[in-house]
């Protein structure tokens, strides 16, 4: 089964309840006050669970000779019902263990009763029922659909909880807040299908009935009852109603009505006439009433309420998901049959559509026929000469959903005529199997005998626009076709809605050589080191990114300058005092981990500028270890009067330094494989390993850390990766 049936199945579900779940769920969050609302009020016995039916039965009956029914409610407040001394109606709420009147039942809530049958019916009885009905059991519906899609989202049940990668606000909520309230919402559509089911009688309750041989009845030996053993045995708090005899004659008796069963006694032996067990069905009927409405227990009238609430959420969330996904869909000029540029998309979740409309568009402006469409729908393309593949990947590094048949399409089309082909594959370093898909589409490409290969695979880590543009210029120049894919035309944000004022910046005596820049949010500003501040130094669609060290309330960047070099050159040509508009995006997956008893960073050149911060920042000193690499000690001269007050402050327990061109002429890897003994002991004390710097660095650490690791824990990186144990942002 493959993921998109689910997603379909989830989607249409939900397009197809929603009015109707909106609409349940207002009510629902607005009834669960009710149970609340009722147990505020002060007609429970503080020891009602302690009392039995020896306690109570025989004292009621003496204080109120005329009772004919005691009544304990889902509030266990217990109402007495009968005629007292002076022949009149008694109808009081009672305390069980003195018989002390505690009030007198109150008439339902009109505004409970009126939301109650908007819940139930939308006031349209029977007909109202049952649509109400059919959506419950679209709620258990979407939210078994749901489970599985999560399931294979996490890559398997066990790492159902494991964390979620952050990709939007709607997306990653409607995620987290999924798993945690899966319960309540299946118990909810759970009980609201069985009660629709019931009410329309599609679940038989057999008939029952206490038979009483009334010749059987006997009339000694006499006890009083408070030594009736059943009803020394029976508590108070498994009791629905009990019916006390008519009169005095033997052949008038008790009748119990308990949870679980009804009871008949005898008022002068004591003896039991009749036992009859309620059917499953009038038990789980029951059951469900309590578990839906929560009126039994004002906790749970509290989940239930935060459920419904998440449903509503749930509606705008899924919604926001589908829609942004659709706008991110292209439209066509060419057919398929006429064009010779062919790209093909793999995408899950509609962002890689974003990157292959801009190349469609450069395309079609500068007079080409052009082609988009999903890898699903490959085919053979009679007049195609180049074809670009773009595809993310998803899952235990597999194919997004559109692309599922690909491998077999490829096959069974052959194209008639030779072809140009380049992929590009789009993925995060935060998952193990980084872009995994496309080097696997590459190497089928390279073996079909029309295919010609153009460039080497390129990559694009978290959808960066900078990496992407990077391809676009090779594969125009290559392909020699002009095409102007500038980083901002795929970048969809490009707003700058915070203020920063320069208030210090250090001075470089060369190009290539790093210099720290900090500066001062004008307003306050909600951010924390390894976010990302984006510039835009030419003041057009040219983002440039940097990591974020928060030192006190200030950004502060470390930048190596280079000759050229847009956002270098314009930030070090900053002048103290001067104001920039830029914007700072949350990059929570490279956040310092709260609870992490040891954390090691791993840096190289300008990539310490996160750890800078988090160092400082730290409420509570974590055991903190840096690892970093520079040139010479002239480069790590900009970085050590910080980290030297760090050590000292005991925020930074060790510092380990390796310096490429100087001495030893160490790389931070070598480092690392010194400590081998020390990282692996931090991983297995559940410690977190984070890295930040050049590609390159991140390549020959992760495969130091995939070695040791084998070696050691018997695990391999993408084990620790996946437990949020090695983090990485690296350029
Ligand atoms: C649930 C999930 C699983 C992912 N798995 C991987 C993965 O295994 N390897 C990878 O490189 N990227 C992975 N990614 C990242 C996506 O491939 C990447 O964000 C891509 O740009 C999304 O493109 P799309 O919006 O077109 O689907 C995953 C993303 C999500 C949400």
């Amino acid at each position: 089964m493959t993921i998109s049936i689910w997603r379909y199945s989830h989607l249409a579900l939900a397009v197809s309840s929603f009015l109707l779940l909106t609409l349940a769920s207002v009510t629902g969050i607005v009834l669960s006050f009710q149970p609340i609302s009722e147990k505020i009020q002060p007609y429970r016995s503080d020891r009602f669970n302690e009392i039995n039916l020896a306690q109570s039965l025989p004292l009621l009956r003496k204080q109120y000779p005329g009772i004919s029914e005691l009544t304990v409610d889902a509030n266990q407040f217990v109402q007495i019902k009968g005629s007292d001394a002076d022949g009149k109606n008694l109808l009081a709420l009672v305390d069980p263990e003195t018989g002390r009147i505690l009030g007198t039942p109150q008439p339902k809530s009109g505004f409970f009763e009126w939301v109650t049958a908007l819940h139930r019916s939308l006031f349209l009885h029977e007909t109202g029922r049952f649509f109400i009905g059919i959506t419950a059991f679209l709620l258990l519906m979407i939210a078994v659909s749901g489970t599985i899609l999560i399931i294979q989202r996490q890559r398997g049940l066990k790492r159902f909880f494991t964390r979620i990668v952050r990709n939007n606000f709607a997306q990653y909520y409607h995620v987290v807040l999924g798993r945690l309230s899966l319960i309540p919402i299946i118990i909810i559509a759970l009980t609201g299908t069985y009660l629709s089911l019931a009410r329309f009688g599609l679940i038989s309750t057999p008939e029952f009935s206490n038979e009483i041989d009334f010749n059987e009845i006997k009339s000694e030996p006499v006890k009083s009852p408070d030594q009736f053993d059943v009803f020394r045995r029976v508590s108070l708090s498994e009791v629905q109603s009990v019916e006390f005899p008519f009169s005095e004659d033997p052949e008038d008796y008790y009748t119990l009505k308990l949870s679980d069963r009804e009871i008949t006694v005898n008022q002068i032996t004591g003896e039991i006439l009749g036992e009859v067990k309620y059917p499953a069905a009038v038990l789980l009927t029951n059951l469900s009433l309590d578990l839906h409405t929560g009126r039994t227990n004002a906790a749970w009238a509290v989940v239930l309420a935060v459920a419904s609430a998440n449903i509503l959420f749930f509606i705008y969330s899924g919604f926001t998901i589908t829609l942004k996904r659709r706008a991110n869909r292209v439209k066509n000029k060419y057919t398929a049959d006429e064009s010779e540029f062919i790209i093909l998309v793999g995408s899950e979740n509609g962002s890689t559509f974003r990157f292959a409309s801009a190349i469609h568009e450069q395309l079609v402006s500068s007079g080409k026929a052009a082609y988009v469409t999903e890898m699903d729908n490959y085919t053979a393309f009679p007049k195609a000469t180049h074809m670009i593949v773009m595809t993310a990947t998803y899952g235990l590094g597999n194919a997004p959903t559109n692309a599922s048949r690909f491998e077999t399409l490829l096959e069974r089309n052959p194209q008639p005529q030779p072809v140009r082909f380049s992929v590009v594959g789009f993925g995060s370093h935060s998952y193990p199997d980084f872009c995994k898909y496309a080097f696997e589409v590459d190497n089928l490409f390279a073996k079909q005998q029309w295919a010609v290969p153009m460039l080497e695979i390129h990559t694009v880590n978290d959808k960066s626009p900078d990496e992407f543009s990077h391809w676009a210029a090779n594969w125009s120049q290559h392909a020699d076709v002009p095409l102007i894919v500038s980083a901002g035309l795929v970048t969809p944000r490009l707003h700058r809605p915070h203020a920063l004022t320069v208030i210090s910046k250090t001075t470089v005596s060369n190009a290539e050589e790093a210099f720290l820049i900090r500066m001062r949010p004008e307003k306050q500003l909600d951010f924390t080191s390894g976010d990302l501040l984006a510039i835009y130094p030419a003041d057009d669609h040219r983002e440039r990114l940097y990591s974020v060290g928060k030192v006190g309330n200030d950004v502060q960047l470390s930048v190596k300058l280079h000759v050229n070099g847009l956002g270098s050159e314009y930030l070090y040509g900053l002048q103290l005092g001067e104001t920039i508009d830029a914007r700072i995006d949350s990059n929570a997956h490279f956040h310092f981990p709260e609870n992490a008893g040891t954390v090691v960073m791993i840096s190289n050149g300008t990539g310490i500028a996160p750890f800078l911060g988090m160092i400082d920042q730290q409420p509570v000193y974590t055991d903190c270890h840096l690892y970093c690499g520079f040139r010479n000690e002239a480069s790590f001269a900009l970085y050590k009067n910080a980290l030297d007050r760090n050590l000292a402050d005991k925020k930074l327990s060790s510092l380990h330094v390796a310096f490429s061109r100087e001495g030893e002429k160490q790389y931070v890897r070598d480092l690392l494989a010194r400590d081998e003994a020390f990282l692996m002991d931090v991983l297995s004390r559940e410690g977190v390993i984070m890295l930040c710097g050049s590609l390159s660095m991140q390549n020959n650490v992760v495969a130091l850390l995939e070695e040791i690791c084998q070696k050691h824990l018997e695990k391999s990186v993408s084990y620790f990766q996946s437990r949020s144990q090695v983090l990485m942002d690296c350029y």
